[in-house]
């Protein structure tokens, strides 16, 4: 009974009943389902290619990597100085010290051949950092700890078995695995595959992504700007984050405001990438004509709108196995879809492990420095932000000017504040939920 009065209260009321038939028509999702869906869409195999160390960097490795070597491979000394059989110290003291004659010196790099050195036995080696013990020594006592340093040394303290020794296959044991496969490569993986003695790893082949942009009102930088006419900044920006992680770009033009411009350039789009990003168009104005030419060529929708701002026209869908994800044109809501919605399933897509199954898996939790303007409301709010850490203590703030409509200041943000519908007025030092824009890029 009440279910129903709601009911006749929400399509009586023009704004929220507009609402309620959008999900009525399951067409407007929640960010959090939307985000589901695409992971649910986007998982793939990832073809593996051979990729040099050098240039490794950034790359997803794509087999898990066991040591081929032990690391340290022989046992080494930690310290310049002098190395014993710890057997032979355990009687020194300051009372008794032990005098112990100097054999030879062996500097890092050295190979240990039997007998070079001649007879060792209860004699004190000069021994380098680095440099292997020789059979029959096991630990060592740095030069300042001595008294005497040429032919003849005198310990005054016993030194235990391995004491600033690192012992072979300490750091790392031949067979073991040292990176997972899907791991994102810092250079401090390259360091450690190096020591390890490979060359080339394998790495999961990068996707190709195609852009189209759409609006007959787009020039491009190279062109004069004409009355009415904007940039196709959006191009610029897709283009250059998709080449900084790596990934192969197709351009295929912007599309003017025609169906069947929109469905041509699609159709070619289609059978060369795989995945297709395209901007504008998508809302319900009378030139917005992506979801149609879409669904005209035959293109399974997911879903389209998210009860997000900015974001709000996405759509989502499917076209022999590629997915496409068709943003608004407006630059600030195309690129807070891009970072929230689109970012995380590429890259989990092509097999980078360190990434949550949730939209808010990588969010972390922040002071907020001043109150929020705007009081509760029915969709999700996504504040482009700033965070930073003052006293100890995670803070944020929205950047000046976050209007949908004003993209520049996006510069000024580190991340994205999000609020979902129908909180409480959020005020000065509440804790919100920021999800960074670098957390996944700057590992190292
Ligand atoms: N009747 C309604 N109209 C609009 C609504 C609504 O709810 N009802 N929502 C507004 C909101 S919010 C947004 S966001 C936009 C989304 O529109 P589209 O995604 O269809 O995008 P366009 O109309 O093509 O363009 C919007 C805006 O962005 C500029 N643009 C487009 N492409 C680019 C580009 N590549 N680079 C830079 N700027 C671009 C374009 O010139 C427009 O100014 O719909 C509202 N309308
Ligand atoms: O819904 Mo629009 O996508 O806020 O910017």
């Amino acid at each position: 009974m009440w279910l129903s009065k709601i009911s006749e209260f929400l399509t009586n009321n023009s704004a929220v009943g507009n609402l309620t038939i959008l999900y009525k028509e399951g067409i407007m999702i929640d960010p959090e389902k939307a985000y589901k869906k695409i992971l649910e869409n986007t998982s793939r195999t990832v073809e593996l290619k051979p990729c040099s160390l050098t240039d490794s960097i950034g790359k997803i490795l794509g087999e898990d990597v066991f040591a081929t070597e032990n690391i340290p491979p022989f046992d080494k000394s930690t310290f310049d100085g002098f190395a014993f059989a710890s057997k032979k110290t355990k009687n020194a003291s300051a009372e008794k010290p032990i005098t112990f004659e100097v054999a030879t010196q062996i500097p890092a790099g050295e190979t240990i051949i039997k007998n070079k050195y001649g007879k060792l036995e209860g004699k004190a080696v000069r021994i380098m950092t680095g440099a292997p013990l020789p059979e029959g020594f096991d630990c060592v006592i740095p030069f300042e700890k001595v008294e005497g340093y040429n032919d003849k040394i005198v310990l005054k303290i016993p030194l235990f078995y391995k004491e600033n020794v690192s012992s072979k296959g300490e750091e790392i044991k031949k067979g073991e695995k040292v990176l997972e496969a899907g791991t994102k490569i810092s250079p401090f993986h390259i360091g450690v595959l190096s020591s390890l003695g490979f060359r080339e790893i394998k790495i999961k082949k990068a996707p190709t992504i195609g852009i189209i942009t759409t609006g007959n009102e787009l020039v491009e930088v190279e062109k004069t700007l004409e009355k009415g006419k904007i940039r196709n900044s959006n191009k610029y920006y897709l283009l250059s984050y998709l080449q900084s992680i790596g990934y192969k770009t197709l351009f295929y033009g912007n599309v003017h405001d025609s169906l069947d411009d929109l469905k041509q350039k699609f159709h070619k789009a289609l059978t060369k990438v795989d995945f297709l990003i395209t901007t504008g168009g998508v809302s319900v104005g009378d030139y917005d004509l992506v979801p149609r030419a879409l669904k005209e060529i035959g293109a399974t929708q997911i879903f389209w709108r998210v009860n997000m701002k900015p974001g709000k026209f996405m759509h989502f869908s499917i076209f022999n196995n590629v997915p496409i994800f068709s943003l608004s044109g407006n630059p600030a809501a195309m690129t807070t879809s891009f970072k929230t919605m689109v970012e995380k399933p590429l890259l989990k897509s092509n097999g980078y492990s360190n990434i949550g199954n949730e939209l808010m898996s990588e969010s972390v939790s922040a002071f907020l420095k001043q109150s929020l303007k705007k009081n509760s409301c029915s969709h999700w709010r996504l504040i482009r932000a700033r965070r930073w850490i003052e006293d100890g203590k995670l803070y944020c703030k929205p950047v000046e000017k976050d209007k949908t409509g004003i993209s520049s200041t996006i510069i000024g943000a580190n991340g994205i504040i999000v609020i979902p519908p129908y909180s409480s007025p959020v005020k000065e030092n509440d804790l919100v939920d920021f999800l960074s824009f670098n957390e996944l890029k700057e590992e190292f």
